[in-house]
């Protein structure tokens, strides 16, 4: 029997005051794979990630994670679940060390009882650190990081709550080449230790590098789905960017 997709969304809707800014979404995610939405300004990417996430409240359709209906389930309970995610704007406790930042994470997660004895919160959220590449940062407040430093935070926090699957929101987004070219590594050796992974990538950092599968959309519809050459070359995809004139290079050309 086939196994059932990690995550399954079907028809999902989203209203705001009676707008419809996401109209009955499909998309389905096998385990192990990294999928990136992409899509201009407005488009719904990140309500789409609300939704998933249990933020917004959708107005139609579902979510099943692991073959179970999520819909509607708060955002704590999602996360426990098994789903994490990242902010567009990262947001450390700005007092606090990187290595306390993550160990919030880890007690949110109520994951500390699952550790092996061995390994302590402290040990974990080095290891994880370590593993986003901010060894030696353990102690800098999060207030004192890089905007880059802050987004390799977030994901390490994410992670904490031990996710299968991992929301990631813009994480290249006005970093340098050598900084995307990081978060690239990252995202695939995060999916070879066994994370399945959604990107929202407007800016189309990473999606060819790292994606096996974009979804498109533009103004809360699918507008294509299917691998990066595909869909980057559509039609609908290129005048939707076009149409926003892109503001990474003001001349409306796709990166
Ligand atoms: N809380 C809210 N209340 C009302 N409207 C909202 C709310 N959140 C988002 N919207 C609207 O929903 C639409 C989709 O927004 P969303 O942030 O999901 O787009 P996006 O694709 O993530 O865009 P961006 O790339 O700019 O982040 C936009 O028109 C936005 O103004």
């Amino acid at each position: 029997m086939a196994r059932a997709p990690i995550l399954d969304i079907q028809g999902l809707a989203v209203k705001f005051n009676g707008r419809r800014v996401l109209k009955g979404i499909h998309l389905s995610v096998e385990q192990g794979e990294i999928v990136s939405l992409i899509g201009p300004n407005g488009a719904g990417k990140t309500t789409l990630f609300n939704a998933i996430t249990g933020l917004v409240r959708p107005s139609a359709g579902s979510v099943r994670f692991c073959g179970e209906d999520i819909t509607g389930w708060p955002a704590h309970r999602i996360c426990w679940a098994g789903i994490a995610r990242t902010f567009q704007i990262a947001r450390p406790f700005p007092e606090m060390t990187a290595e306390e930042n993550v160990r919030i994470g880890i007690w949110f997660g109520k994951r500390k009882k699952e550790l092996p004895r061995s390994r302590n919160t402290r040990e974990e959220a080095r290891r994880l650190l370590h593993l986003v590449g901010l060894e030696g940062k353990e102690e800098t407040p999060g207030r004192e990081l890089t905007l880059s430093e802050q987004r390799r935070l977030e994901v390490a926090r994410a992670l904490a709550t031990a996710p299968r699957l991992l929301l990631l929101d813009e994480i290249a987004a006005g970093l340098s080449p050598q900084a995307v070219s990081h978060a690239a590594r990252l995202v695939r050796a995060l999916r070879d230790q066994g994370t399945t992974i959604l990107l929202i990538d407007h800016f189309l950092n990473l999606t060819a590098r790292v994606s096996d599968r974009l979804l498109a959309l533009d103004q809360g519809e699918t507008i294509a789905e299917g691998s990066p050459a595909q869909v980057l070359h559509h039609p609908e995809v290129l005048s939707a960017y076009l149409g926003e004139r892109h503001p990474h290079t003001g001349s409306g050309e796709i990166p």
